[in-house]
């Protein structure tokens, strides 16, 4: 059996949606292909949103412990289960509002594993599926480790799925994962907590500002969780009560739980890429500015491009490609591109570390000139208020006054660093956003952007 449409979208997460929503709107015929009886994909189920839940009873938590001894006399306790339910809650419904959200736009919603048989066709079971344009948004799964044992690590969402959390955690990597849900587990697990951060590399977070990175490793600490670098992990072992991991150097650690953070690779392997001419790497699908593969009919958006794995990031590529797609039905130049130098990030932990455009070692090492505004353990009141000592910022410009990066340590990094990342997509400079901010709500976490604009100022 064969059906065709104007074009097929393989996922059902974010990315996949967003670019079947758009070509629905546009008149498309569209199919999409999902093989997991949970639709809905990683963000909702198991990823960003999944997660605050745990994110805010941590703040709840932090903020309580930190505002001991000044207006606070009983910091909060966690109720891991009672959390984790409640996330449950909300997963609960996506699957079944997903299917029903697509059938009710008029997209065919097929379930099945995709696979290529041709340029621009797909089988799923015994069906054949053609298209004359195809998006894959198959997303991405935790790497394969070449550890002994490795079949003790669990991944991010059976961590979120446990009963209750253990006194002795060790994260696997020194990533977004590791440092997000160390910062959960310290703050809702039991009181006698101690979580572990091994990393093979000479720093964690490597995408991120250094000088930021340290400070935010120092809050960790006090917060209790140890990071260790250069740690090439040999293997894992399961004893009567525990887990011993081996590294090289003969160093040794026991942990209750040992946990994935060691990076998610493109979920690409039943997709036989092959038989329809599209290359990829293991870093994920090879893409241009425009998302378009090897294969001229074929575009690869979300987690399992070749690009970033942000949940905004895969939406944006999913609108630039169903952009480009409408183009070329239309016989016009497919002109949407993707432009990445802008893309906020934050680490939810807390506190949260935002970040935006360029770091310092990466200016640095490209021999730029720029000016830097940098202040740590911020004495301000908004954060002598909450008990937070370990807030920071440092903002980076160029010889033109333009913002090329900004960094910051806050209870609110996600806001503030959005004000920054608005202030480089229209090219402002530092001056400019200065005097648009001088009238913020005052007073707030935004309110103090000017002070850190002040010494790239005047
Ligand atoms: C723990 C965690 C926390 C995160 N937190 C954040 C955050 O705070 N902020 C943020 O921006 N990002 C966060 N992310 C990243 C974010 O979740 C991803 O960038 C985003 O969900 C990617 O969406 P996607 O649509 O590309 O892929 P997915 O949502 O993974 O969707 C892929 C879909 O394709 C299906 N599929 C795969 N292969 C096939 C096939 N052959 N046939 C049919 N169907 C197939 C899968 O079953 C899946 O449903 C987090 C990720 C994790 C794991
Ligand atoms: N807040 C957010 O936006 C958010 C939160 C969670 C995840 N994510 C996304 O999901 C992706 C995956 O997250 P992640 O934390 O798994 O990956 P990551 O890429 O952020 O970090 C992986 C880390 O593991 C290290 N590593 C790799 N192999 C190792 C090994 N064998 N032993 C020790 N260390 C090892 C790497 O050097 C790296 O530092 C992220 O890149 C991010 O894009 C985003």
């Amino acid at each position: 059996m064969s059906k065709r449409y104007d074009a097929l979208v393989v996922g059902s997460g974010t990315a996949g949606q967003t670019a079947a929503y758009q070509l629905n709107r546009n008149g498309f015929s569209v199919g999409l292909v999902e093989h997991s009886d949970r639709p809905g994909g990683t963000c909702a189920l198991s990823g960003c949103q999944a997660k605050k839940w745990f994110y805010e009873g941590t703040e709840a938590v932090a903020r309580s412990r930190h505002l001991s001894g000044i207006g606070i006399t009983s910091p909060a306790i966690a109720d891991w289960s009672a959390l984790r339910d409640a996330k449950n809650r909300f997963t609960a419904s996506v699957p079944s509002k997903t299917v029903s959200g697509l059938k009710k736009a008029g997209i065919d919603f097929i379930p099945g594993q995709a696979r290529f048989t041709g340029p621009q066709s797909v089988a799923v079971g015994r069906e054949e599926l053609t298209a004359r344009f195809i998006v894959l948004a198959v997303g991405a799964v935790p790497m394969s480790l070449p550890i002994d044992g490795s079949d003790h690590i669990i991944s991010s969402s059976e961590f979120m799925e446990l009963d209750r959390l253990p006194s002795r955690i060790v994260f696997i990597g020194g990533g977004f994962i590791s440092f997000e849900f160390a910062h959960f587990a310290a703050r809702l697990g039991p009181s006698d907590i101690h979580c572990i951060i091994l990393e093979v590399a000479s720093r964690p977070l490597g995408p991120f500002d250094e000088q930021m990175v340290a400070l935010l490793s120092a809050a960790s600490a006090e917060a209790g969780i140890d990071i260790h670098t250069n740690v090439g992990i040999l293997g894992i072992e399961k004893t009567d009560r525990a887990f011993r991991i081996t590294t090289e150097g003969g160093r040794r650690f026991e942990a209750d739980l040992v946990v994935h953070g060691a990076g998610r690779a493109p979920n690409i392997d039943a997709l036989e890429l092959d038989s329809a001419g599209i290359e990829a790497t293991k870093r994920g699908i090879t893409v241009n500015e425009k998302m378009a593969t090897s294969n001229p009919y074929v575009y690869a958006v979300g987690d399992c491009a070749d690009t970033l794995q942000l949940a905004r990031v895969a939406d944006a590529e999913a609108e630039t490609a169903a952009n480009n797609i409408v183009s070329l039905s239309n016989g016009d130049n497919p002109g949407a591109v993707m432009d990445y130098s802008a893309v906020p990030t934050v680490l939810f932990t807390y506190p949260q570390y935002g970040m935006v455009g360029a770091t310092e070692d990466a200016l640095k090492k490209e021999g730029a000139s720029y000016e830097k505004s940098c202040e740590d353990h911020l004495d301000w009141p908004t954060y002598t208020r909450v008990g937070i000592a370990h807030a920071a910022y440092k903002v980076l410009a160029g010889e033109d006054g333009k913002i090329l990066g900004a960094h910051i340590l806050s209870d609110n990094a996600a806001g503030l660093i959005n004000a920054f990342s608005l202030a480089m997509h229209n090219g402002l400079s530092a001056e400019t956003l200065y005097r648009q901010s001088i009238m913020t709500p005052y007073p707030s976490r935004e309110s103090d952007i000017i002070y850190m604009l002040r010494p790239l100022v005047f």
